[in-house]
């Protein structure tokens, strides 16, 4: 050991409600439950400590020897803890080792009884080590001709079993019905019943067919995911075929290889269209895990160009704060591009003008069993989901248009403006 002076580290070292975060720190914001018998300036202060530079012990060490990293609690609120991190904490670029300090160890420690990470405010020192998207909501212009109108997107069902045929000649029925986008479902990679490659080939042929006929630019969402290594080697694939997208479920195969997945797509100016698969086992609570919010925030910056936010309560799944998630990923987040937000999740034309109502028109709506259930049909259906966004940017009533739509007519006569469970 060197002659050095010895400082002392202490859990309680890391609180101090007067201090104010500097611009250039990550400001995180938590919800924390302490623990039985520990107070809330224990709590946030444990809290700071576990996710820079502390541990449960005092330490003791040679001054000389150490950088000074140690986050700050800095603001109690009833239940909310905000915690300033400096720059200095993180190493540029690298989505997993951030999350392994703000949403690490400090997400199961005995010293709270509950902890979600809320909220967190980036700094341009750390923001300006991604790349964010490429492309955002862009591609409603760019690379299809969905012009002011949501762009419109339809994954096939079921969501596995069926034949790369079958896949492909119902992509062809949506895309000629009005739809702009094709997706893969999440659990639909490269199963002996529908291989990828063969997927691929055939649903870009039925994609070229579909906008020469229709005139209008369609486009594929092909689910890339797997393990990284094959997954990037997908990724050629697409581009090869002359496919101008991919879909990666990002929560299951991890933000490290989201990043390698985004640098692949800018060498072949494919846009990513993330799905989150999994993001309920760390949102669904509110009051322990990570929230929504901030699972968008990281995509954005590792540079999605798509992302799925809920559907503000219209569909199939528990959301949180939609429009709230929605507003942050178009915001000014240090000149990153802004993300185009997913509406997903048992929608169908009877709820489309209440969500347009809830979200705006720069989204995409994508409905599965809201087209391919319809009493007619896919193609059918697919016209009655295009129909019933026509009527919402009209801003004329779904009943009214649908006195001479008999597809969307016949989509409320089955599920009216109902949300399914
Ligand atoms: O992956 C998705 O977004 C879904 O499969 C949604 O399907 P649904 O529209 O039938 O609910
Ligand atoms: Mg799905």
């Amino acid at each position: 050991m060197s002659d050095g002076i010895m400082t002392g580290i202490e859990y309680d070292d890391f609180l101090d409600l007067g201090y104010e975060p500097a611009g250039t720190e990550l400001v995180c914001e938590f919800t924390i439950e302490p623990a039985a018998g520990m107070s809330m300036e224990a709590a946030a202060s444990r809290v700071a400590s576990e996710s820079s530079n502390g541990t449960w012990a005092a330490l003791h060490v040679d001054e000389d020897e150490l950088t000074e990293l140690g986050a700050v609690a800095c603001g109690i609120d009833g239940r909310t803890v905000t915690v300033a991190y400096p720059t200095a904490l993180f190493e540029a670029g690298s989505m997993p080792q951030i999350l392994s300090c703000i949403a690490g160890n400090i997400l199961g420690m005995k010293a709270v009884d509950s902890i979600r990470l809320e909220d967190c405010d980036w700094p341009e020192s750390i923001t300006s080590g991604f790349p964010g998207p490429q492309f955002g909501p862009s591609v409603a212009r760019e690379k299809l001709d969905a012009g002011e109108r949501p762009v419109l997107a339809t994954v096939p069902k079921p969501k596995v079993g069926l034949s790369t045929d079958a896949h492909a000649r119902i992509g062809e029925e949506a895309w000629r019905g009005g739809v702009d986008l094709l997706k893969d479902d999440e659990n639909l990679t490269d199963q002996a019943f529908n291989p990828f490659a063969d997927r691929l080939a055939e649903s870009l042929a039925a994609r070229d067919r579909a906008q020469e006929e229709t005139g209008e630019r369609k486009d594929y969402l092909v689910n890339v995911t797997a393990e990284t290594t094959e997954m990037l080697e997908r990724v050629d694939l697409v581009a090869e075929h002359g496919g101008g997208f991919v879909m990666v479920d990002v929560i299951t195969c991890g933000w490290a290889a989201v990043q390698s997945v985004r640098e692949r797509c800018e060498d072949h100016g494919l846009a990513i269209h993330a799905h989150r698969a999994m993001h309920a086992a760390f949102d669904r609570l509110d009051h322990h895990g990570v929230s929504m919010r901030v699972i968008a925030q990281i995509a954005r910056l590792c540079g999605v160009d798509h992302i799925h936010t809920g559907t503000a309560g219209l569909g199939k799944l528990a959301n949180e704060d939609t429009p709230g998630i929605n507003e942050w990923l178009t915001s000014d987040c240090h000149g990153l591009r802004p993300v185009l937000p997913v509406a997903s999740g048992g929608l169908h034309p009877g709820v489309v003008d209440q969500l347009i109502d809830a979200l705006g028109t720069d989204i995409i709506v994508q409905a599965g069993g809201g087209i391919h259930g319809h009493p007619d049909g896919t193609h059918a259906g697919a016209k009655a989901l295009r129909q019933s966004v026509e009527a919402s940017m009209a801003g004329t009533d779904l009943e009214t248009y649908a006195d001479d739509h008999a597809e969307l007519a016949t989509a409320l006569e089955k599920w009216g403006a109902e949300t399914p469970r």
